[in-house]
């Protein structure tokens, strides 16, 4: 019903806004011979005639109010409907939380960045997110394992952080469970502008950690910039993103070059503190930003009786968020790192 507008348009942000729980899937094929699966809202997949060895997925809207990622994914995907970029590899794009892009929310009743790997179907409770989790989880898994083993898979989720930070892009790096982290992927983050990124040391329920857990692939959550309205984004930020995700599912492989860790800014993960308490607050202002170093000893967090200090000289805060429910992850904190024997 909705095929020959998409056609056209390309615009599937829009169709997808238009229909926030569900769309009936479509296929149709483009004239370069590019097959097009309409899997659900907010879910399209490209698989060229001749595919290469890499299985790619994209997803931004995870959190619905970050809307530059949004807007270089319907900008990507619009190119490839129209026929302006010819794919390389399969591609799998996701928006997230149609619902939440509406009300220009981060979620509508749960944070579904904290749903994945199986987490929905825990605790007894139901809502469109959790149900959103279990279907994205199924559309991945088949996208990946429903071709020969042993390709190439990798997964960016990308977001926009709430807060300004002292290192405007950065990624995070899931928890690998013992096995190396790859410089080949800090290059391919540079290339996309990003030179930090954070080890994570302890298994998540982000969209990103499935898929590395799960699938092995590489796999990051991506933070491009601030939280913006759509229409505020200044998208010459984003456009050696744009231009490195374009080169990424249209080239057969990206050079890179040599690697020089003087490039990278890299840091652990040192602590996670978590709301466990009605009354939580930071001592710091809703200006401080992320990255911001603290000295060995100073207040970084008060959860109910618990006052949490900074347990090593320039212990950095990420992601404050005192709002968040209880159990919830309300700050992040990370101390420098350096490229050693551990990357290959
Ligand atoms: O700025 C913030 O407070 C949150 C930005 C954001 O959505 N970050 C992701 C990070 C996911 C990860 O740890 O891999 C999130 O909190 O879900
Ligand atoms: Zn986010």
């Amino acid at each position: 019903m909705y095929l020959e507008e998409l056609k056209t348009t390309g615009d599937f942000l829009t169709l997808t806004r238009n229909n926030e729980f569900y769309l009936p899937p479509e296929r149709f094929t483009l004239g370069n011979g590019t097959v097009v699966d309409v899997l659900d809202t907010g879910v399209i997949q490209f698989t060229p005639s001749s595919y290469g060895h890499k299985d790619i997925v994209l997803s931004s809207a995870v959190h619905g109010n970050e809307t530059a990622p949004i807007e270089i994914c319907d900008e990507l995907i619009q190119a490839i409907i129209k026929e302006e970029l010819l794919l390389k590899h399969r591609v799998l794009f996701i928006f997230g939380n149609p619902k939440s892009i509406n009300i220009g929310e981060r979620f509508v009743e749960e944070n579904l960045n904290r749903l994945f790997n199986g987490t929905h179907a825990q605790g007894g409770v139901e809502n469109e997110e959790r149900k959103r989790a279990a279907n994205l989880e199924q559309y991945v898994r088949e996208f990946f394992t429903s071709v020969e083993q042993g390709r190439y898979r990798c997964h960016y989720d990308l977001h926009t952080a709430i807060r300004g930070s002292k290192n405007e892009k950065f990624a995070v790096y899931p928890f690998l469970h013992g096995k190396p982290w790859k410089k080949s992927q800090l290059q391919f983050l540079l290339a996309c502008g990003v030179n930090t990124v954070l080890m994570m040391r302890t298994e998540a329920t982000t969209f990103s950690y499935f898929s590395s857990k799960q699938f092995d692939a590489d796999a990051f959550t991506v933070e491009l910039g601030q939280v913006k309205p759509f229409g505020e984004n200044d998208m010459s930020r984003f456009a050696k993103t744009k231009q490195t995700l374009s080169a990424l599912i249209s080239q057969d492989n990206i050079g890179f070059g040599d690697f020089n860790s003087s490039d990278y800014e890299l840091f652990q993960v040192h602590r996670t503190i978590n709301r466990t308490q009605q009354d939580f607050s930071f001592p710091f202002s809703e200006s401080a930003e992320n990255f911001t170093g603290f000295a060995k000893g100073e207040l970084l967090a008060v959860d109910g009786e618990t006052r949490y200090l900074a347990e090593v000289e320039g212990e950095a805060i990420i992601f404050p968020n005192a709002n968040v429910a209880l159990g919830q992850r309300a700050l992040l904190t990370v101390i420098p790192m350096e490229v050693d024997e551990k990357f290959v």
